[in-house]
């Protein structure tokens, strides 16, 4: 067999050989800049998609049904959960948050890297069920003064919300040990930097790349 013969990636995805895609999962305490960042990767590299989650929380001013979330009812929350629909599901903020399972098992075969911004109780559960596929990084901001900026300034939550997003951000902040990556957000290019640099180095990981085989074997053959 030539090397031709292999399935080629795109060399920005990881290399020239087939790989099992992955599973790259950003939480933080609410307003630390997982969105932010999350949509800079996405705009940056196309060979990453979003999982789209299910949420029965109303839509902020300018989100989009079906690409920011699948927006929906809780009586049809409560349908996926029991038809066990979702990969994981949590409760957040009062409302019910889901990853939706059909999409992302096909595509991790087909080398496809799925973002997932989802909390600490969806990445539990995901690394439970999918611990060799997950890569868990977690953004700190670098104030709590800074957190309660941000969550001020994005001007999309009422100060109630707010006050009840900064109560949680401790007891978030507190599950930073279950992740693999933790990555302070003070300057945004170099937050994002360091981001991307994992999400590089992941992809090179030995166990994803599922073409290595057949390319070792012809090398060593004679
Ligand atoms: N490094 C940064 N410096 C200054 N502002 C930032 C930085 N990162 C993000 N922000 C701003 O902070 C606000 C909150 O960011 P973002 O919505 O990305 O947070 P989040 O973690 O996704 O919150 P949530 O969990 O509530 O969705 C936004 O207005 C964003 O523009
Ligand atoms: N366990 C899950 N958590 C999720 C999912 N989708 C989003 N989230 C988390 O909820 C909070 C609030 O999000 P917001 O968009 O309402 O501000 C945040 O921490 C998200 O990461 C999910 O599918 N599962």
């Amino acid at each position: 067999m030539d090397s031709a013969s292999h399935p080629i990636q795109d060399a920005a995805a990881g290399g020239s050989l087939a790989r099992r895609g992955l599973m790259f999962i950003m939480s933080s305490p609410s307003g630390a800049g997982k969105t932010t960042i999350s949509r800079m990767l996405l705009e940056r590299d196309e060979h990453i998609c979003m999982s789209v989650s299910c949420t029965t929380r109303p839509p902020r001013p300018g989100e989009v049904d079906g690409k920011d979330y699948h927006f929906v009812s809780q009586a049809e929350f409560d349908r996926m959960v029991a038809d066990e629909e979702f990969l994981e599901w949590a409760t957040v903020f009062g409302n019910s948050y889901g990853t939706p399972k059909a999409q992302v098992k096909a595509g991790l075969k087909e080398g496809q890297d799925y973002l997932f911004d989802i909390d600490w109780q969806g990445t539990q559960q995901l690394y439970q069920k999918l611990e060799r596929d997950v890569v868990r990084v977690f953004l700190l901001p670098p104030s709590i003064d800074e957190l309660r900026r941000r969550l001020t300034g994005r001007g999309t939550d009422s100060e109630d919300v707010i006050a009840a997003r900064m109560e949680r951000a401790r007891s978030e902040i507190s599950h930073w040990d279950g992740y693999d990556y933790v990555v302070v957000n003070d300057d945004i290019d170099a937050c994002f930097d360091k981001v991307r640099e994992i999400l590089a180095a992941e992809r090179m990981r030995r166990a994803r790349q599922t073409g290595l085989i057949g390319f070792v074997r012809e090398l060593m053959t004679p």
